[in-house]
């Protein structure tokens, strides 16, 4: 077991911080990267596994903190699995609004039949810049493209995202709701049985 009562998280994005650390609960401190460098680093792996290891061993050598990093996004069956690992750059770099928009748009003659996706999320831990042994964690989670965007909760491709279980799109669920049962909480889940958290 492995016991952290700090750890930077290698992210810049706001709405990740405030999942990851309501999932956490007190007992981990998590503390963003943006508190030591704004500088990103530039994502060149292939897979989120790839990313996810780059992010974390980079707060950690900037930090000298224990770091974990969310590499996430979301796959499109109809897309053979894009925009995935580029998610975040989906529409070049323009933010969320602009990423929707241009899913919806690629997506606008495809029937609900052909619509399924998933997001994915894989944590990876380091306990320094160099540690030859990540932790690594994976979450899925299905669900469909709806045809418009709903619903003001959550971040990214939140509004565009129907979720079966609930019948409703991921930025419809509260918080709380999101953070039982999505991507990143399966990831979660699974890291806290390895550090011993649950
Ligand atoms: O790399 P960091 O700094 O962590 O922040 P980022 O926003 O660039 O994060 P990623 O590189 O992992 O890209 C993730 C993309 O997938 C989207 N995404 C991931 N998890 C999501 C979620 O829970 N809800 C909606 N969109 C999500 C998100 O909006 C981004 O566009
Ligand atoms: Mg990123």
């Amino acid at each position: 077991m492995i016991n952290f009562t700090q750890l930077v998280l290698a992210s810049h994005n706001a709405g990740k911080l405030k999942e990851l650390q309501a999932m956490l609960g007190e007992s981990v401190q998590l503390r963003s990267i943006g508190e030591f460098s704004s500088v990103e680093p530039e994502e060149t792996g292939l897979s989120f596994v790839e990313n996810a290891i780059l992010k974390a061993r980079n707060a950690a050598r900037i930090s000298g903190l224990p770091a974990l990093a969310d590499d996430s996004g979301l796959a499109v069956d109809f897309l053979g699995g894009a925009p995935g690992i580029y998610s975040a750059r989906y529409a070049d770099g323009k933010g969320d609004a602009a990423n929707n928009a241009k899913l919806l748009d690629v997506l606008k003659d495809v029937p609900e039949a052909e619509r399924g996706a998933q997001f994915v999320c894989v944590l990876a831990l380091v306990r320094h810049a160099d540690d030859p042994l990540p932790i690594l964690c994976e979450g899925l989670w299905h669900g469909r493209i709806l045809t418009q965007a709903s619903g003001e909760h959550g971040f990214g491709y939140d509004p565009l995202f129907w979720v079966p279980e609930r019948d409703c799109s991921s930025a419809e669920l509260s918080p709380a709701d999101k953070n039982q049962i999505s991507h990143r909480a399966r990831a979660m889940d699974l890291l806290r049985q390895r550090l011993g958290l649950k």
